[in-house]
């Protein structure tokens, strides 16, 4: 009999748990690192993560611990799903614990502010790997749905394609269906950038501007996406993909989305420190929108949109000036 597959998961947040789940469902022994031992001890004792998944009953093969060097202990892959801006930190802990082979694995979508670093970047450089060592899991995939076991499609990328097979193979479930991909760039622009757009989505919701902004928004989001990501090396029909069209479908028009959420507060008025506030979970795009908006400045990409939702949430813009601003732009021809 061949041994199980063996996953760590570095955060038992919503994403990390839920993901957990998917791995135990498809046969991997899953342990989840917890920052709080409440939330590992509920996970063990009461199989549900009642701080990030309520109403969810846990596989009997995923466990928790808060000692990182028990989680990781002979990992094939090692999970990371932590806040973007705090993957440094957290993957430092952890660097001296890594199993010595094992393929480190980011669901996360944001970019490093200062560096402008895409995560498996930051991943490279903080564990000394090559991209062979590192995978991106990204797509459509709100949590709460796949914790749900509704179905859905992802993308697992890898510089190198047996990895991304292996991983396929360690997460294929009856309600998960992952496609690889080799475009590690732009599989994570597509991931980081739809939560600016769900942003702006958001907010235009909050407004009250109605589907014809909304499809506007999302199609001209992508279009500023693929502008960045062309500039960067990606291939330009991932962002027509699940990474790209996918999530940003998916981001933009639900209730779930914290970024969208996030979005639509601002738009009904209530201020940056009020949303803050009543936002439990990560909204990535709150600060990966200044370090997309510095990566298109670094490569010489106009964004607009991004710029606009910088300049509302970083900059005390009103969203009735930014929307003027957004719609007084020169004309210009679709495709440039
Ligand atoms: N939730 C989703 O539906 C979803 C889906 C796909 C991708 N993602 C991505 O996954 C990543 C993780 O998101 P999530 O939804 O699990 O977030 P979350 O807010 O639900 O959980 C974050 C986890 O990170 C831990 N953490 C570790 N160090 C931390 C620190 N210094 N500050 C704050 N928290 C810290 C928290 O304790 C928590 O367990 C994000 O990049 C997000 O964009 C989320
Ligand atoms: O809740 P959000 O806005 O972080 O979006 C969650 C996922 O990224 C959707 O695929």
């Amino acid at each position: 009999m061949s041994k199980a597959v063996k996953a760590a998961v570095v955060g038992a947040g919503s994403w990390g748990t839920a993901f957990g789940m998917v791995l135990a469902d498809a046969g991997c022994e899953v342990t989840l690192w917890a920052r709080r031992a409440e939330v590992a001890e509920a996970i063990n004792s009461g199989r549900t993560n009642p701080d990030y998944l309520p109403g969810f009953e846990l596989p009997e093969n995923l466990r928790a611990t808060t000692d990182p060097a028990v989680a990781a202990a002979d990992a094939d892959f090692t999970v990371l799903s932590v806040p973007s801006q705090t993957l440094r930190a957290n993957l430092a802990a952890w660097a001296p614990v890594l199993a010595p082979d094992t393929v480190l694995v980011s669901l996360m979508k944001g970019v490093e502010l200062g560096s402008a670093m895409r995560m498996s970047e930051v991943v490279e450089d903080v564990a000394g790997v090559g991209p062979e060592r590192v995978a991106v899991v990204t797509g459509p995939n709100l949590a709460r749905e796949i914790a749900a076991r509704m179905p859905a499609a992802s993308v697992v990328a890898c510089a190198d394609e047996t990895v991304a097979q292996r991983l396929q193979a360690a997460c294929h479930t009856p309600y998960f269906r992952p496609y690889t991909n080799t475009d590690v760039v732009g599989c994570e622009l597509g991931g980081a950038v739809k939560n600016v757009i769900g942003l702006a989505v958001g907010i235009a919701d909050g407004m009250g501007l109605g589907d014809n902004a909304k499809g506007s928004l999302i199609t001209r989001g992508l279009a500023e996406t693929t502008r960045l990501g062309l500039a960067m090396g990606a291939d330009p029909l991932t962002f027509s993909g699940l990474a790209g069209l996918g999530d940003l479908v998916a981001t933009c028009s639900s209730p779930l989305s914290r970024n969208h959420t996030f979005g639509t507060n601002l738009g009904r008025g209530m201020t940056l420190q009020e949303t803050i506030a009543v936002t439990k979970q990560t909204a990535e795009g709150v600060k990966s929108c200044e370090s997309v908006l510095d990566l298109a400045r670094r490569h010489d990409v106009d964004m607009p949109i991004t710029e606009t939702v910088v300049g509302i949430v970083h900059e005390g813009k009103p969203p009735v000036v930014a929307l003027k601003e957004l719609m007084s732009r020169s004309a210009k021809a679709e495709r440039r």
